[in-house]
Formats: C-alpha cells, structure tokens, sequence
C-alpha cells in the first residue's frame, strides 16, 4: 500500500487511456466512474454494497457537509471516512458550484462567497482557503480547487473574467493545501466553449502545477454536441500524465464520448438519482419501471447484469413496489443503476487495454437501438 498519491498509465486506444490511481486508501481504476455521496450517503445504499457495485472511490460534498452536519464536527469524529464507513477514496468539490446552484442571497467577491444556507438561511462564507480548510477537516483524499464554475451560457467576456478569477482562486487553492503527501489536489479548467480561453486556463494550471486536472464549466446546459466539440480539444491541454476529470457527467453515451475524447474520471448523481424515480439504465437502453407496461413483465431488468435486482426480481414486481412507494424499491433501482454504470467503466477498460474500444462503442451504440428496453 501506498503512502503517496501516484498515477499510471497502462494502455491506450487512440485518444482513450487505461489506468491506476494509487492512494494510501487504495487504488481507483480508470477510467473510473465516482458514485456521488453528497450528505455522507450515497442515497438508499450501504457503504458495503456502493463497493460490490465496483465502486473504487465516492464523492462528498463541501458544500453540503459545512452546512450540516460541518466540517468539524466530522472531523471530531474521526473524519468523513469512519463517519460514513467508508475507507477507500473519497473526492470532494470544493463548494463553489452548490453554492451558485442551491443557496440564496449570493455575494460573490475576489475574496470568495458569502451565502445563506439552503437548509437553516444561516449565513456563511466559502473562499479558496476555507474551502481547502473544509475539505482538510473532512480528510478527504482527492481535494478540488476552489473556483466558479462558469454558467452556460456566457459572453466571451464574461468567460474570461470567471475563468481568470477561478485560476487566481487555484493560486490560492494551492498555497492553502499545504504539503499534505497521500492527499491530492486537483486544478479545474474553465473557459466555457472558447478554445482560446480553455488554453490560458489549462497553461495556468500547468504552472501552478496539481495532482490531477478536472474540467470543468461543462454539463451546465450546452448539451452534448457542445460539451464533446469541447472535449475535441479540452482534455489534451492538460497534462497527459495525469488524472483527467470530467466533472458532473453524466448520462452512458456522455461517458463513453468523453473517454473516447480522453477523460479518465466522471461523478454524477444520474444513476442514484434517477433510481428513486423509476428510471432505469439497460444495455438496451433507459426504461421507466413506473410504466403500467411492466405490471406483468416475469424478466429482470437485464438479463446481463448481476446486480440483486436483475438476479432476485421481476420488473413486475419493481413496477409494483415503485408504485406503492416501498423503500426496497428505491434500493434495488439505485444498486442496479450504479452497478450498471460500474459494468459500463469496467468494460471500457477491457475494450482500452485490449486495443478494441471501436468494437465496444459500436456494439454499446448497435445494442441501444434494438429497443425493446
Ligand atoms: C452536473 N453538471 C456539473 N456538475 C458540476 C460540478 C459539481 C459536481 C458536484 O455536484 C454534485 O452533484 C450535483 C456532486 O457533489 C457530490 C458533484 O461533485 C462542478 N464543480 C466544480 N467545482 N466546478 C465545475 O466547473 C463543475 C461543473 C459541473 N457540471
């Protein structure tokens, strides 16, 4: 076990890349898909079934977790790992998004953000130091730089003055971290969908110097074909020897372009979320389990997948407990979806290391357009 924080990797296929992320926690596969844990949960599963999924490492939230339960009583209690039971990887954002998409009465200055909590209207403040503060007290081992993430859709001056401000807040990301060996920041490329921009921001980056690069300001609105011409040029700006990661996507076809186009990492609440509301990923496809259709359906979900939902129950009796609003049901469709989407990374790998990723997007794409979900 290792007690620094190292990345390699071990195969490529064309643009796409295979492989490890070594921490004192344990090792993360890539490209590697981050369950999202945002209130020290990932929402209707066990710490021990999120990780028989597949899972290497989960997503918490700074954001979030300052608000409740706070960072120090966490950190009081051992840190954000025994807290949720978790020992193996966790990666924090840094705040800065939730605070524009969820808290009231913003006042965004060079220092930071005062805001009021979504949960109690308390008033707080995040800046580049409090933010890498937070994210210290809850011991989480891959770290995010504090930044804005730039809204869709934005001027070009208006992109370059948020991408400029959010590189001078990496600045100061990085001089808060410290030198904290085994724990990792990671810097976060803006520069909306200006080609221009997305390179002085990537340079600045590489001067400052990171563990591993996100980017970021993307999946806020622009849709796919916006997000993969970004992608066209985006990830190669960054440094080729470290991890890549796209933060916030997003739905299978957006994950399978974006390593296609060299991105290792991805988070997104999809899978999770969109369990507890009926909607379920198949190799097939997206069905919704809330359709009356499925009232009588013996199959699994998918007959491929070894999740216990696929192996032990009938979609029509998922049909029948998302209809009664039965806890097993939002349990089952998340452990399904979630392990879905932990099969798709894992045959992503296999197809990069073995040399044949065409083959498994052609047939991925091939398999989708049978229908009959
Ligand atoms: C959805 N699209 C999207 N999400 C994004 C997030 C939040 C992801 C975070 O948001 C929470 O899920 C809602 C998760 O929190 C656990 C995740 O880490 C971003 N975070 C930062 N710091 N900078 C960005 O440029 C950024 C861009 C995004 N695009």
């Amino acid at each position: 076990m290792t007690q620094r924080f190292e990345f390699a990797l071990s195969a490529r296929d064309g643009r796409a890349r295979t492989g490890l992320i070594k921490t004192p926690r344990g090792d993360i596969r890539t490209p590697a898909f981050m369950p999202v844990g945002t209130a020290a949960t990932v929402k209707a599963m066990m710490p021990e079934n999120v990780r028989a999924t597949g899972a290497d490492i989960l997503l918490g939230n700074t954001y979030h977790l300052m608000l409740r339960p706070t960072a120090e009583r966490i950190d009081a209690l051992g840190g954000l790992h025994t807290f949720m039971n978790w020992d193996r990887p966790i990666l924090t954002d840094s705040g800065g998004f939730q605070v524009m998409s969820l808290s009231g009465l913003r006042k965004m200055s060079e220092e930071g953000v005062t805001f009021k909590s979504h949960i109690d209207g308390s008033k707080h403040e995040l800046t580049p130091e409090r933010s890498m503060e937070i994210q210290r007290l809850l011991g989480s081992d891959i770290v995010m730089c504090f930044d804005e993430c730039t809204p869709f859709p934005a001027t070009e001056a208006e992109s370059l003055r948020s991408m400029q401000m959010s590189m001078r807040w990496a600045n100061r990301s990085r001089a808060a971290f410290g030198d904290r060996p085994g724990y990792a920041l990671f810097g976060i490329q803006q520069g909306s969908v200006f080609k221009d921009q997305r390179a002085e921001s990537a340079e600045k980056l590489r001067e400052i110097g990171f563990e591993g690069y996100a980017v970021g300001g993307l999946a806020v609105g622009e849709g796919q074909e916006l997000m993969f011409d970004v992608l066209d040029y985006a990830p190669e700006m960054l440094p080729d020897d470290r991890p890549r990661y796209l933060m916030g996507v997003g739905k299978p076809d957006d994950i399978v372009g974006a390593v296609q186009r060299g991105i290792d990492m991805f988070d997104c609440v999809l899978p999770s979320r969109s369990g507890r509301t009926g909607q379920v990923f198949t190799r097939r496809g997206v069905l919704n389990i809330k359709n009356a259709r499925h009232q009588n359906d013996p199959r699994p979900l998918d007959t491929e997948c070894r999740c216990p939902a696929c192996q032990h129950y009938s979609r029509a009796y998922l049909h029948h407990v998302f209809r009664s609003q039965e806890i097993i049901s939002s349990m089952l469709l998340t452990w399904h979806n979630l392990q879905y989407y932990q099969d798709l990374m894992s045959g992503l790998r296999a197809a990069i290391a073995a040399g044949d990723l065409a083959t498994f997007v052609a047939d991925f794409h091939a398999t989708r357009a049978l229908g009959d979900v």
